[in-house]
């Protein structure tokens, strides 16, 4: 077993988010970009989040969105972490930055470390965000940052254990490869998903 930091995305459901968390998830997302099939409203995010206990972080996902209308969603839902997946500026994160809230930058760039812009958190995700399309994660030009980050993009129970592997990432985030469907979870996927990731041994 290994500390792997999971992260589940996209949720929309109150069973979803109970099966994350029952299962061993370190944060829930809520996307609040406009667009996706997941995209839900901060009404439905304040209650979805209230379930989430003080140990998981709760998320907001946004793309491309002012920095006026990430921080309504925020207060107004209540989430204790803000994702960005739109190349914002280092200024971005630093007008959100607020006691208490964890700033994520989600980028397909080449990062030298975590923290250039800002952020808490680092994710290296697909040009595509949510699409569930894998990248080139396992190859020899793919330079993993300094510091902590997540890898996501096209990870799905039977892959997670061997992209960590590969590129040595602190975390892990998933959207589409716990879904039955775009758009609708799959709690027995989420619950493979949390279990390969966490069976992963560093020193293996
Ligand atoms: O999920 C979306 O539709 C979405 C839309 C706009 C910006 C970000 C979005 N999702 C972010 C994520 O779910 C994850 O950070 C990550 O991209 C994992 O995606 P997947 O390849 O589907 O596992």
């Amino acid at each position: 077993m290994s500390d792997l930091f999971v992260k589940i995305c996209g949720l929309k459901t109150a069973r979803d988010v109970d099966v994350a968390v029952e299962a061993g998830a370190g944060a829930v997302g809520f996307v609040f970009a406009p667009g996706s099939p997941r995209t839900i409203g901060a009404g439905a995010a304040r209650e979805l989040a209230a379930r989430v206990p003080a140990g998981v972080l709760t998320v907001g996902v946004f793309r491309g969105q002012s920095v006026e209308e990430v921080r309504r969603f925020t207060e107004e839902s209540g989430v204790r972490g803000v994702q960005l997946h739109g190349e914002e500026p280092p200024a971005h994160y630093e007008a959100l930055r607020a006691p208490g809230r964890t700033l994520l930058r989600a980028t397909a760039l080449h990062v030298e470390r975590c923290g250039e812009y800002g952020e808490d958190l680092l994710l290296i995700d697909a040009p595509d965000p949510g699409s569930g399309k894998p990248w080139n994660w396992g190859s020899a030009e793919f330079a993993a940052p300094e510091g902590r980050w997540l890898l996501a993009g096209g990870l799905n129970p039977g892959n997670v254990r061997e992209a960590v592997a590969a590129t040595g990432a602190w975390g892990v985030d998933v959207s589409s490869g716990v879904e039955s469907e775009r758009g609708v979870k799959s709690p027995e996927l989420i619950r493979a998903f949390v279990s390969a990731a966490q069976s992963y041994d560093y020193s293996e």
